[in-house]
C-alpha cells in the first residue's frame, strides 16, 4: 500500500469499475449466480483491452453480480478504504443506475447502498465524497431524463451529472434537455469528451451542456483554439493516464500527453477511472507518471492543488484540504510524492 500522496481529491471514478476479480467472485458466490469463467486469474485474464468499447463489455458483464443494497454498499466501502488508505481526502464518484435498474434492481436499492457507504466515510477515514448521478450516452436522452426524474424523486443525496460510457457515435448535444434540467436542479455538470471522440464534443460539451469539468479531455490538444479556451477559462480536465493505456488512447505511459498539458497551463487532475480493471488506484497512476519520469515534484503540488480547486467540495472544506497540503509540502522532500521506490 502506498502512504505518501499529498491530500488530494479524486474526481474521476466510476463505483462499477472498483470491482476486483476477488469481489466479483465472492459477491456471486453470495448472490447464488453462476459466473462465465472458472476462476479469479480466467477473469483476470480478461483484463486485456482494445479499446473503450471492449473494457464496457466485460466491465458491463461482472456488474451483473451486483443485486442487493448491501452488494452496492461493499463495493462502496471497499474503494472509499483504498482510497483512504492511499491518502486521499476527497473523492467524487461515478454511478450508473441505468446499468442496474436496466437488469431489474429497483433504483431505491441501488441509491440507498451506495448513500450508506458514502455518509460514514468522512466520520471513518477522513474522506470527504460527493456522488455523480452519470448517464450512459449510448442510451437515449429519455432514459437518462427518466433516470434523473427517478434519482430526484427519491431525494437521493447526489451533486452533479455525468456523461460516460460508448463516447463516438453519442456527442454531447444529444443530452441538451437533461443537462439543462440538472443546471435548473441546481446540480453540477460534468461529461467525458475527448477520449476516444474529437475535440468537437469537448466544445459541445462546454458550451451545450455547460458543464463545468471535462472527464479525459486528453484529445483536446489536437485543437489549439479548444486549449487556448480551456487555458483562458481554467477548466479542470480529469485525466487518467492508465485508463488511457490500457485502452489504448495513448501507446504507453511514456508518451502520454500529461506532460504537455500542465505546460500548456491546462488545470489537469490526476484519476483513476476504472481502477480494478487498469492496473491501479490514483496513487498508482502517480507512481507510474513519477517512475517514466513525467512529473517533478513541483508537478505533483500543482496536480494535487489542481484536484483540490477542481472539486465540487463546499467552500470550507476546500480551504481546509488547501491548508493541509501547504503544510505537507512544506515538510522536508520525500516525505510525500516524487520519490520513486518508496514503501508498497
Ligand atoms: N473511461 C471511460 N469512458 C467512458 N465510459 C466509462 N465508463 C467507465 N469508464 C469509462
Ligand atoms: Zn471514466
Amino acid at each position: 500500500m502506498h502512504t505518501s500522496m499529498l491530500p488530494a481529491a479524486e474526481l474521476h471514478l466510476h463505483l462499477e469499475g472498483t470491482l476486483e476479480p476477488e469481489t466479483i467472485f465472492a459477491i456471486a458466490e453470495r448472490n447464488k449466480i453462476a459466473l462465465p469463467y472458472s476462476s479469479i486469474d480466467q477473469l483476470r485474464a480478461r483484463y486485456a483491452f482494445t479499446d473503450l468499447q471492449s473494457f464496457l463489455d466485460l466491465c458491463y458483464t461482472n456488474i451483473d453480480v451486483l443485486r442487493t443494497a448491501e452488494d452496492f454498499a461493499d463495493m462502496t466501502t471497499a474503494y472509499l478504504e483504498r482510497a483512504a488508505a492511499a491518502g486521499l481526502r476527497h473523492a467524487e464518484v461515478f454511478l450508473n443506475p441505468q446499468a442496474h435498474t436496466a437488469r431489474g434492481v429497483p433504483l431505491p436499492d441501488v441509491m440507498a447502498g451506495v448513500a450508506s457507504a458514502l455518509s460514514g466515510s468522512l466520520r471513518t477515514h477522513g474522506l470527504s465524497t460527493g456522488l455523480i448521478v452519470a448517464f450512459l450516452r449510448d442510451e437515449s436522452e429519455e432514459s437518462a431524463m427518466a433516470t434523473l426524474d427517478a434519482a430526484l424523486a427519491l431525494d437521493a443525496a447526489f451533486i452533479g451529472v455525468g456523461l460516460d460510457s460508448a463516447e463516438v457515435g453519442h456527442p454531447p448535444s444529444k443530452f441538451a434537455t437533461v443537462f439543462q434540467r440538472a443546471r435548473a436542479e441546481g446540480l453540477h455538470r460534468v461529461a467525458h469528451a475527448g477520449e476516444e471522440g474529437p475535440p468537437s464534443y469537448i466544445w459541445e460539451a462546454l458550451d451545450v451542456l455547460g458543464v463545468e469539468r471535462i472527464d479525459h479531455g486528453v484529445r483536446c490538444l489536437e485543437d489549439d483554439q479548444l486549449v487556448r479556451r480551456l487555458v483562458e477559462d481554467q477548466v479542470p480536465l480529469t485525466v487518467c493516464p492508465l485508463s488511457n493505456v490500457s485502452l489504448r488512447v495513448v501507446d504507453d505511459i511514456a508518451s502520454h500527453p500529461l506532460p504537455t498539458m500542465l505546460e500548456r497551463g491546462i488545470k489537469v487532475t490526476v484519476n483513476s477511472d476504472d481502477p480494478a480493471y487498469f492496473g491501479g488506484y490514483v496513487d498508482d497512476n502517480l507512481d507510474a507518471l513519477t517512475q517514466a519520469g513525467l512529473l517533478t515534484r513541483a508537478d505533483l503540488a500543482t496536480l494535487a492543488r489542481n484536484s483540490i480547486e477542481a472539486s465540487f467540495a463546499d467552500p470550507g472544506r476546500k480551504q481546509q484540504l488547501l491548508t493541509e497540503l501547504s503544510v505537507a509540502l512544506s515538510e522536508p522532500e520525500g516525505k510525500h510524492g516524487g520519490t520513486p521506490g518508496r514503501p508498497t
